[in-house]
């Protein structure tokens, strides 16, 4: 199948990363990356979902490794082997995380440390060891792209994730700066809600149930809008990007619920004004 929005064999000859996937998110942009020409190198704890994604790809497209993020030997392993089958890393798509919903207070502080070891130490392990194995001894270069989340004023239930994105973002923006001598290219992408098989089966059903109503567009993101974002990224279009946190979250960053709230807006969907005063 040919990507619905760019040219064929835009990201010939790259080489990228997706770690997670054999789902979600990850899944649709490895996929999409694929489509565009790109060698695609998968990585997460399950092989047969990663399978999955490779069967749904043009053949020999994508690579499937086993690889926990949070495992340091198994992170350098995995990266050597990419390098070994394909001689070169362009892209890193940081997209291996998750959380579980908990009120804060009852979060114990193996799980804390546990949202926090997958979302900031398994993106840094990650990070780091394509960035010393290949784009800084290369002297090539590249761009990476770790996965965050809005809204960023706080996502209640999710402290741990709230607190792991936020220092995500921090490592987004001061690698853009140091290894600008490198020609290292970081940028987040913070995503809002998307209807992910995980998104809808993992959370409380109310929490589903809800969820598109706390989104001013009223709905939620769909794998391919985030997809079609990665591959701008990886692709020219993306080489002046650095240090950006782009969100993609049809406004719930700046909002709490759908535009206009229920109940204030009159019978042509028109929220209120106020009536001017005469003057005096
Ligand atoms: C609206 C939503 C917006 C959506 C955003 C998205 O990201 S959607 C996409 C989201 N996608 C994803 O999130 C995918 C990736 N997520 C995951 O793999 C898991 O959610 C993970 C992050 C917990 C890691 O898993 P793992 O296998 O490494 O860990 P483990 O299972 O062995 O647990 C270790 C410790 O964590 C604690 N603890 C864990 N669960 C609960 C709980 N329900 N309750 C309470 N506590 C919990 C507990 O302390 C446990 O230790 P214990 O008590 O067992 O000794
Ligand atoms: N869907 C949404 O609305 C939102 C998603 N996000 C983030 O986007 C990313 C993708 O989410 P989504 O596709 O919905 O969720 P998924 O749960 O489908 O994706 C997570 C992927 O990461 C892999 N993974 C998890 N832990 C590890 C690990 N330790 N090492 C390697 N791989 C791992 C999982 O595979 P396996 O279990 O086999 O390891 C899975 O394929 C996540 O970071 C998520 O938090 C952010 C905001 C909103």
């Amino acid at each position: 199948m040919r990507s619905e929005l760019f040219r064929e064999g835009l990201l010939e000859g790259k080489v990228a990363i997706v770690t997670g996937g054999g789902s979600g998110l990850g899944r649709a942009a490895a996929l999409e990356l694929a489509r565009l020409g790109a060698r695609v190198a998968i990585c997460g704890r399950r092989r047969e979902p990663l399978e999955e994604t490779r069967s749904l790809a043009p053949d020999g497209a994508i690579t499937v490794d086993v690889c926990d993020v949070r495992e340091e030997q198994q992170v350098d392993a995995f990266v050597e082997q990419v390098l070994e089958r394909h001689g070169r890393i362009d892209f890193l798509l940081n997209n291996a995380g998750g959380q579980y919903m908990v009120p804060a207070e009852d979060i114990t502080p193996k799980g804390f440390r546990t949202v926090i070891r997958l979302n900031v130490e398994g993106t840094w392990l990650m990070t780091h060891a394509v960035a010393t194995k290949w784009m800084i001894p290369s002297g090539e270069g590249g761009k990476i792209c770790n996965v965050t989340l809005s809204p960023h004023h706080g996502l209640p239930g999710m402290a741990h994730s709230s607190a792991a994105r936020a220092a995500v973002e921090n490592l987004t923006r001061v690698l853009s700066i140091e290894w600008s001598r490198f020609n290292i290219r970081l940028t987040a992408i913070a995503a809002g809600h998307f209807e992910t098989e995980t998104l809808l089966t993992k959370y409380p059903e109310q929490v589903v149930r809800g969820v598109a109503k706390t989104v001013p567009l009223g709905r939620l993101g769909r794998p391919e809008e985030f997809a079609w974002l990665v591959a701008f990224l990886a692709s020219p279009g993306g080489d002046y990007f650095s240090g950006a946190i782009l969100t993609i979250d049809g406004a719930r960053d700046n909002w709490f619920g759908p535009y206009p709230p229920p109940g204030l807006a009159d019978e042509s969907g028109k929220p209120p004004a106020e009536a001017r005063r005469p003057r005096a």
